[in-house]
This record gives C-alpha cells, sequence and structure tokens, in this order.
C-alpha cells in the first residue's frame, strides 16, 4: 500500500482489517515502523504492508526515504496506489513513479465520497485505458471498493512500464538507461531519470556499480548543455500527467439555493414528510415511463389497451427500441434459417441468433435507465428522493435508496437489478437483490393482466392490486430477514446527508451510464446467451433428436415429469398441469412467453378458451397468477444477478426462494379462496 500522506491508506487498512486480518506485525530492521498484515483472502494467505506517506520516490524526510526505499528495493507481488480523488492531479504523482518504475500497481483514488459532494467525477475507463492498470472509485471510509481494490490487487500483472518522455534530456537519459540495463530492479530508465533528479536512494545503488564515473560524467555533461536537469524531469512527468489526466477529471457547477428561489421551493417539497414521497414517486415515475416508453412502449401501450386502443398499442410497441430490434434479429434469423438446413438453422436462428438478440434488446433500456439514474444522482435529485422514501424503507432495514431499483424492476427486472449497486453497504445490495424478482415487471404485468381479464367482475382490478401488494410485502419481508442474518452489525447510512444541487454535464452522464451498460453487455450478457442455447434444445429438440413440435421435446418430458407440482399446489388436472409446468419452464426465456406456450398447447390463443381448456376455476387461475408473478425471474435476470453478486450461491438462493414462494403462497391463495 503506498500512497502520499493523507491519502486514506490507514483508513483502507482498517477497512480492510474488519474482514480479512489475521495477524499484524512490524516490518523488521526499521525505526518508523511498516505494518505487516497478514491476511487469509479467498484461502489465499496474503501479506500486506501499509508503508508510511510519501510524496514522491524521490524523498526528503527519514520516513519518506523508508517508503521510497521499500518501493524500490524490495520484492512485491502488486502495489495499491492509493491517490487522492479531490486533489488527483497532485497525488498521481507518486502514482506516475511506481508504475514508471515497476510497471505494475492498482490505482485506488481514494475519497470518492467527498470528490462528488463537490461535483467532481472521474473517469475511470478512460484512466483505466491509458494507464493499462486498473482503477477502482473508492471510499475507504465508508468500505466502498475496498473489496474491489484488494480483488484487483490479487490478480497477477504484466508488468508495462508506464512511458514518460523527458524531452530535453531523453539522450542522456537514454544513454544511461542503456548502461543500467541488468544492473537495477525494475526500469533502468526510471533510475536513469532519477540520477538527474538527484534522488538518494538512487544514487546510493547507483554508486556500488562499475559505471558510476560514465554516469556521473554523462550527467556533467547534460548540466552543462541544459542547466537544471530536476527541472526537466519534474516538469517531463507533469505534462505526462497531465496527458493521463486530460478529459478523467470534469467538475460541475455546484448550484447554491441563493443563486435559485425554484430550487429552493423545490426543497421545501422534496424535503416535506408527506410531501417527499408523494412528489418522490411522481419523479420516478415519470422518468421511467419515459424511459420505458421509449424503449418498450410501456407503461402506454398496456394503458392504451385498456381503453380499448388495441392499434395504438400495438403501433407503440412495434415502434419502440426493442421492437424494432426484435423485428431485426427476427429477419436476420429468417434469413439464417432458409439458408441453413433445418436443425442448424434453427439452432442458429432460433437459439443463437435470437439469444443475442435477447441481449440487444434488453441493452438500449438498460443504458437509458442508467442514463436517467445518473442524472437523478449528479443533479443532487437521487439523494432527496431517497431521504423521503427512507421511512416506508427502514422496517425492513434498508435506505430509502431501494426504491430505485424496485421501481425501475416494475418496469424490468434486468435493469432493476443492477441498480441495487446504489446501496451503500453490502449487505443492503445483497439483500435488495434476492428478493428483487418477485417484484412483477412489465412482461408479467402481461400475462396477470390477460389472466384477469377472464375473472369476474371486480375480480379483475382486485387480483392485479392483489397480486403487486403480495409481491411488493413479500420483498420487504424477505429483504428484512436476510438484511438481519447477514448484515445484522450494519446499520443503512441512518444519517443521510443532502448534497448540493449540481448542473449535471451530459458527457459525465453519459460515460456513467456507458460505463455500466457496459459491465451489463460483458457480463450478464453471456449467460443469457449460454441459457437461450440450452432452453433451445429444450424445446426443439427430444429423444428423437430434432423434433417440430413443442411436446416432443425434452422440455415435454419435464414439464410432465414437474406436472404434480402445479396438480399439488393449484389442484390442476393432469392435463393442465403438464402444460401449465412447460409453459412456465419455457416462461424463464421472458415471462411472456408463459402465453404463448399456452396459446400453442391449448390450440387457441383466446385467453378465455384457454382458461376453459384446462379447466381453470377462479380460484384456480388467481393462485396461476400469484406462481407465474413469484417463480423463478427470466434468465437475463438470473445473469444479471449472478453479475451483481458475483456468486452462484447468492443467485441459487435467489431462485430457491422465488420457488418456494411461487408454491405455498399459490396454494394459500387457492385453498383460502375456495373457502367462499
Ligand atoms: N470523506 C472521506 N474521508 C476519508 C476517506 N478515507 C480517509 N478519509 C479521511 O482522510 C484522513 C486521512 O486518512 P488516513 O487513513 O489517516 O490517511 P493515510 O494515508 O493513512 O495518512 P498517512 O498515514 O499520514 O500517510 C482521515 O481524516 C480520514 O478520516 C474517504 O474515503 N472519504
Ligand atoms: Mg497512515
Amino acid at each position: 500500500m503506498a500512497g502520499q500522506p493523507n491519502v486514506g491508506k490507514s483508513t483502507f487498512i482498517n477497512s480492510v482489517l474488519g474482514s480479512y486480518v489475521s495477524h499484524v506485525a512490524n516490518w523488521p530492521g526499521v525505526t518508523v515502523s511498516i505494518n505487516v498484515i497478514e491476511a487469509l483472502i479467498d484461502n489465499e494467505k496474503v501479506c500486506l504492508i501499509d508503508l508510511p506517506g510519501t510524496n514522491s520516490l524521490s524523498g526528503g524526510s527519514e520516513e519518506e526515504r523508508i517508503a521510497a526505499r521499500f518501493l524500490i528495493e524490495e520484492d512485491y507481488d502488486n502495489v495499491v496506489i492509493v491517490v487522492d480523488a479531490v486533489v488527483l492531479k497532485r497525488s498521481m504523482y507518486l502514482a506516475l513513479q511506481i508504475l514508471e518504475l515497476r510497471g505494475i500497481g492498482v490505482i485506488a483514488i481514494n475519497k470518492i465520497d467527498m470528490a462528488l459532494k463537490a461535483g467532481i467525477h472521474i473517469n475511470k475507463s478512460l484512466l483505466e485505458k491509458r494507464l493499462q492498470k486498473p482503477v477502482v472509485l473508492m471510499s475507504a471510509a465508508d468500505g466502498e471498493g475496498v473489496d474491489e481494490v484488494i480483488r484487483k490487487a490479487m490478480e497477477r500483472q504484466h508488468v508495462r512500464y508506464l512511458d514518460v518522455n523527458y524531452g530535453d534530456l531523453e539522450y542522456y537519459i537514454t544513454m544511461i538507461e542503456k548502461e543500467l540495463y541488468g544492473k537495477v530492479k525494475g526500469n533502468p530508465r526510471w533510475y536513469a531519470a532519477e540520477f538527474m533528479l538527484g534522488n538518494k536512494v538512487v544514487e546510493e545503488k547507483l554508486k556500488a556499480l562499475e559505471v558510476y564515473e560514465k554516469l556521473v560524467s554523462l550527467r556533467e555533461e547534460a548540466k552543462k548543455e541544459l542547466g537544471d536537469l530536476g527541472k526537466i524531469v519534474i516538469e517531463s512527468r507533469w505534462k505526462k500527467i497531465e496527458e493521463l489526466l486530460s478529459g478523467v477529471i470534469e467538475k460541475e457547477r455546484v448550484v447554491t439555493t441563493k443563486e435559485s428561489k425554484i430550487l429552493e421551493w423545490m426543497d421545501k417539497i422534496m424535503l416535506h414528510p408527506i410531501l417527499g414521497i408523494i412528489a418522490s414517486f411522481l419523479i420516478l415515475f415519470t422518468i421511467m415511463s419515459i424511459a420505458f416508453t421509449v424503449n418498450t412502449g410501456f407503461p402506454l401501450n398496456i394503458i392504451m389497451e385498456a381503453v380499448g386502443r388495441k392499434d395504438i398499442a400495438t403501433l407503440l410497441e412495434h415502434y419502440s427500441i426493442s421492437g424494432i430490434l426484435g423485428e431485426v434479429f427476427n429477419a436476420i434469423s429468417v434469413v439464417v434459417k432458409n439458408a441453413l438446413p433445418p436443425p442448424v438453422g434453427s439452432l442458429i436462428g432460433d437459439g443463437i441468433i435470437l439469444g443475442v438478440g435477447t441481449v440487444l434488446s434488453f441493452f438500449p433500456l438498460v443504458f437509458t435507465v442508467y442514463l436517467l439514474l445518473a442524472l437523478l444522482e449528479d443533479s443532487g435529485l437521487a439523494s432527496r428522493i431517497a431521504v423521503a422514501m427512507d421511512p416506508l424503507f427502514r422496517p425492513a432495514g434498508l435506505s430509502g435508496k431501494a426504491v430505485f431499483p424496485i421501481v425501475i424492476s416494475m418496469g424490468c427486472n434486468v435493469a432493476g437489478v443492477p441498480t441495487a449497486r446504489v446501496m451503500r453497504t453490502k449487505s443492503a445490495k445483497i439483500a435488495t437483490i434476492i428478493p428483487l424478482p418477485l417484484v412483477p415487471c412489465q412482461a408479467r404485468l402481461v400475462v396477470l393482466l390477460a389472466l384477469a381479464s377472464v375473472l369476474p367482475g371486480m375480480l379483475k382490478a382486485l387480483s392485479i392490486l392483489y397480486v403487486y401488494t403480495l409481491a411488493l410485502g413479500l420483498f420487504l419481508i424477505i429483504a428484512a430477514i436476510i438484511k438481519k442474518i447477514i448484515g445484522s452489525d450494519e446499520v443503512e447510512e441512518l444519517i443521510m446527508e443532502i448534497p448540493p444541487y449540481h448542473v449535471p454535464k451530459l458527457r459525465v452522464i453519459s460515460w456513467i451510464a456507458w460505463d455500466n451498460a457496459k459491465h451489463f453487455l460483458e457480463k450478464a450478457g453471456t449467460v443469457i446467451l449460454i441459457f437461450s442455447v440450452i432452453l433451445w434444445f429444450l424445446v426443439n429438440t427430444g429423444p428423437q433428436g430434432f423434433v417440430n413440435s413443442i411436446d416432443q421435446s425434452w422440455g415435454a418430458i419435464i414439464g410432465k415429469a414437474l406436472e404434480y407440482i402445479p396438480m399439488a399446489v393449484l389442484g390442476l388436472g393432469k392435463e393442465a398441469s403438464w402444460i401449465v409446468s412447460l409453459s412456465m419452464l419455457v416462461g424463464t426465456v421472458a415471462k411472456e412467453v408463459v402465453l404463448e406456450t399456452l396459446a400453442i398447447l391449448t390450440g387457441t390463443s383466446n385467453v378465455y378458451q384457454m382458461v376453459t381448456k384446462l379447466g381453470l376455476s377462479v380460484p384456480q387461475v388467481l393462485g396461476l397468477m400469484v406462481a407465474i408473478t413469484l417463480y423463478i425471474p427470466c434468465v437475463a435476470t438470473i445473469a444479471v444477478i449472478r453479475s451483481e453478486t458475483g456468486s452462484w450461491k447468492w443467485t441459487l438462493l435467489s431462485i430457491v426462494i422465488s420457488i418456494t414462494l411461487s408454491m405455498v403462497v399459490s396454494y394459500i391463495t387457492v385453498s383460502i379462496l375456495r373457502l367462499w
């Protein structure tokens, strides 16, 4: 661990100490103590060394020289270079030296919380690209990013020295560099530059070499020609830092309340205990409606259909971004299917291309949602919404920030799960993500509305209300239980600070959104694709090989094997049972497919006839609605849960909870309704 004084190294170590440490010792042989911490991380024994703060490796004071000597002389697998986000440029000087000397390192940009409050944004990916080293935004004080730093630090890195152009001094530096090849630890070029600068530690080391005399005469020559060599070295480095950081730091303007009467007035509403909740819901609803309407037509399509304008609803869906993308991929898939022999064409067309299509059609939605969230976050509005919503979520042990993943999940779980990142602590994040699939998304709403349409009178609306209340209530209960179990010692921010309003920059917001959306493509994309192909095999192949009808597929065999579940839970007949279980199995691709599959298997797309053919009673229809809402999320949601929690264990827990609740609650629903 290296860094300039006061950047937060000790705070980082304490944060790490909390979760990993096994042993603390002192580095032998130096007067100023260097803390050595032995820790067991992922079953690997790790030795963390907390060096004294030093401004550079060219060091003046005793403490500074201890840190410098360690970094120059010792062997280490990696170095976490902690820099200060608020004064990033200044604190990069040491980082630059270490990267020039050793060519390894993880840049931990600390105090990101303070930076954000001041409206300072740091384009992590851009800096990462320039340095070719991992960069992590961290708030050691809150524990944010600490795990990521540790994880990145444990990865082996290729040595790749940072290249600094020393301008007029280049000729001499290259000469000295050549003399030092194979004689020093690390980059000889760095030693050459430091030798010019008059670094005492380096001087000592080079004095021991045979070529020392030659080096000194080269330096004398340079001095005669160029004057102050130290100045050239230092200026060249600052120039390099300028280059590295250009476009990386963006500063937004903080809006003072004095500046605007409207903002003052707005805060009167936002910070009011009741008006705040109403205003927050309105803001979220408006913003999300815009995002979802552009991308999928929802919720306008549902509203239009409800008022009897199915034509407008269809138009909206058709010309939404995902509608258009869907058409494109369908067209490609048809071309491929026609061009290739049946099984192969179908696998590539229906399996792979449509799988890729699913990933890509989610992408604009995920991107827009991130964009709008970044806008809320960045303007200062998000914190106000979170504060207003706090009383609603406090009983579950969560902060008001949980409102973002929930509201977005009502549109689409795939977009909602990643937004749980707004939760500050890891336990709150996990406790929010695991029950999140219970929140009914737009696709499930379509199925619910279709099924509800066959119910008599008031039950049409009441059943929908019932399912939503149930789902949200269960979300809170499960979240509270998980939070209690895994995060009992952590209190999720009791006091939330309200940052000043900022004037957001589109440039900043778009890179934040792009960064997050890219993560979605990389991480979730592959899992979605794999699941899509597996499901293709399930419905398109059977014991006889490639099948033309789904009822001969492996899926149908599994559906039949699982028929006892709907029989027991909903009390369905044998025939209806396997149709329902197969439809739900296929529905894991996307929940709206449940309806399509039911239509194929019952031979009618009229919901009323469908329900009659399956022989469902009113309680059974409601039970089915509950079951479809709560059971396993779609594969895309599973994929993002996996990528956000970083663990199959949590993902599996989420799946098990949804399936169990789906069965138990729908059983109870049917049983109670039967009493009437
Ligand atoms: N807001 C905020 N403050 C932080 C954060 N990390 C550290 N600080 C504060 O920064 C100050 C310096 O932190 P230290 O951990 O002592 O810094 P250090 O790098 O160990 O300093 P030296 O050992 O003196 O080099 C302390 O007041 C911390 O509370 C952070 O993430 N956010
Ligand atoms: Mg310290």
